[in-house]
């Protein structure tokens, strides 16, 4: 029904059941539908001609925001965590502390920095952070249908605003729900804001913002991005949920991680840099392919 479907990077367990879903959504109509995407790998690329690209914390680890010595200590915990959160033979459960640690040790080298607020702008800039391939038409496709995007994220959320606003896409109908940066009067870092977004807790965090959600009960049908299995509860405050279409991007560890994403997402993206389907799919649900 959507020739991106048969793309060789798309893995499904059961293309009937995404057919359904597709169906049942198309006949719901496009405003009913809202994305929910989580950012840091799933917006942006993981890699670029065999780089790595960097996530919102790496935008700063790799930046003169920081001293050297900071740099360095960033990246030992980054070698440490790293393959920590991609290490499929653990439980999330087991995860989950260690995932809290990383986060809370980060934030606090951070925030020994006083880090410039007024410099986060050029050190985004200046970083290899980069969109997936196609970002441009799926923000601004969802902007022209009125289509809400929400923005989960583990990442930070100043420097995740700062990118898709220098990429010319922080639309009105984006909202982000991220770990914000805290300044004093004088614009140096002295914490972070509210309880700590990390990529296991992004559940409580949907359901905190019942608020924002309610707004959204009119829109049961949710389509979801995610990279990482705990982007999967990202949709867990949506009330009255209809269809939730899960598309998930399969990044690293490939052959290690494929069947629980196969098992979790229903749509599996493996090693594929571009947002060709889930724009396919968005045409789709808005009736302009
Ligand atoms: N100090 C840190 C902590 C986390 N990360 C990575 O950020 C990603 C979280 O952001 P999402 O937008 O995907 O929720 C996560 O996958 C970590 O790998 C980091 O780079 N440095």
């Amino acid at each position: 029904m959507i020739p991106e479907l048969s793309n060789p990077s798309v893995c499904m367990r059961d293309p009937q059941r995404v057919e359904e879903i597709l169906q049942s959504m198309v006949k719901a109509g496009s405003n009913t539908v809202q994305v929910i995407a989580d950012f840091d790998m799933t917006l942006t690329r993981f890699a670029f001609k065999g780089k790595r690209c960097p996530t919102c914390h790496n935008i700063l680890d790799n930046s003169n925001l920081i001293s050297n010595e900071c740099r360095e200590e960033l990246k030992v915990l980054l070698d440490t965590y790293y393959p920590i959160e991609i290490d499929s033979a653990r439980s999330i459960a087991e995860k989950l502390p260690l995932m809290v640690e990383w986060w809370t040790k980060a934030h606090k080298i951070l925030v020994q920095q006083k880090i410039r607020k007024d410099l986060l702008a050029t050190a985004v800039r200046d970083s290899d952070a980069m969109l997936r391939e196609g970002y441009q038409l799926l923000f601004d496709h969802l902007q022209e249908h009125s289509i809400p995007l929400l923005i989960f994220s583990a990442g930070i959320g100043d420097i995740l605003e700062e990118v898709i606003r220098q990429a010319g896409v922080f639309h009105s109908n984006v909202k982000v729900f991220s770990n914000y940066m805290d300044f004093d009067e004088s614009g140096l870092l002295k914490a972070f804001k509210g309880e700590l977004i990390h990529i296991y807790n992004k559940r409580e965090g949907a359901l905190l913002n019942t608020g924002h959600f309610q707004e959204l009960r009119t829109r049961p049908n949710v389509l979801l991005l995610g990279d990482s299995l705990g982007d999967l509860t990202m949709a867990d405050g949506v009330q009255d949920m209809e269809n939730i279409l899960k598309i998930g991007f399969l990044n690293d560890k490939v052959e290690e991680r494929k069947k629980s994403y196969l098992d979790s997402y229903d749509i599996v993206l493996v090693q594929d840099e571009t947002l060709e389907v889930p724009n396919a799919i968005m045409l789709h649900l808005t009736g302009n392919k």
